[in-house]
């Protein structure tokens, strides 16, 4: 099975088999929660009422296209599910997110979900998160010293552009790459990070996953659900 598929078959996979009538629904960000969003549209289609919030600009505009009602985070205390994808993602389903920018708020409503479930094709599974440079939201305000103050954890840092220009997030602010070659103690390095003065938050997901839907052996689809 190529990628593309896998990313099908796992986002359609959490849509028909944990999204259910009337829910309040995270959703995700990129090319696998694409998938998530494109079959709420259809069941919305088929009759059933579903609200969502999104996790980013671009999010916002497809569920727009795919005619679910978008409400804001605000509105609401908590949300019945949040679905969405990740770079990386463990044997301890701790998880890497932000390959698409959209970490900081991806985290705010991962976290007000009751269950978060992570959609990932088979290539998102690894032995120890690094491999794939982990994002993190930064101020642009003095954004160097950040990034200085960022490497004494000892990885190579980048400051992400596009179209040669700076990246800026959703939120304004700016992104920091982090190549490590592998994370030794994500739980650990998480709170180190967002204790760095100009850092907004960073894309490792600790102790977030409830379910992750994943490719096995790119074969066939595995639901895995996790004691948090
Ligand atoms: O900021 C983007 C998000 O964290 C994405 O969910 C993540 O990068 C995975 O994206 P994709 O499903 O496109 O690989």
């Amino acid at each position: 099975m190529d990628r593309q598929n896998e990313k099908a078959l796992v986002g359609e996979a959490a849509a028909t088999q944990f999204v259910k009538d009337g829910m309040t629904i995270g959703l995700g960000t990129g090319s696998t929660a694409y998938y998530v969003i494109k079959k709420m549209g259809e069941m919305i289609k088929a009759g059933m009422t579903l609200k969502g919030v999104a996790t980013s600009k671009a999010t916002e505009k497809l569920a727009i296209e795919c005619g679910i009602q978008l409400i804001d985070i605000n509105e609401v205390e908590e949300l019945d599910l949040a679905i969405d994808g990740a770079d990386e993602i463990d044997a301890n389903f701790y998880a890497t997110k932000g390959g698409g920018g959209a970490l900081l708020r991806e985290k705010i409503i991962a976290n007000a979900a009751k269950t978060f479930i992570v959609v990932a094709d088979g290539s998102k599974k690894v032995q120890s998160l690094g491999k794939f440079p982990l994002p993190i939201e930064v101020v642009p305000f003095g954004y160097k010293q950040t990034e200085r103050a960022i490497r004494k954890f000892g990885c190579k840092t980048e400051i992400r552009e596009k179209d040669g220009e700076i990246f800026v997030t959703d939120n304004g602010n700016y992104i920091v790459d982090c190549s490590f070659s592998s994370i030794q103690n994500p739980t650990q390095l998480q709170q180190d990070l967002n204790n760095i003065v100009g850092v907004v938050e960073n894309g490792l997901f600790i102790d977030m996953v409830d379910v992750l839907i994943s490719i096995k052996e790119h074969k066939e689809i595995s639901v895995e659900y996790v004691q948090n």
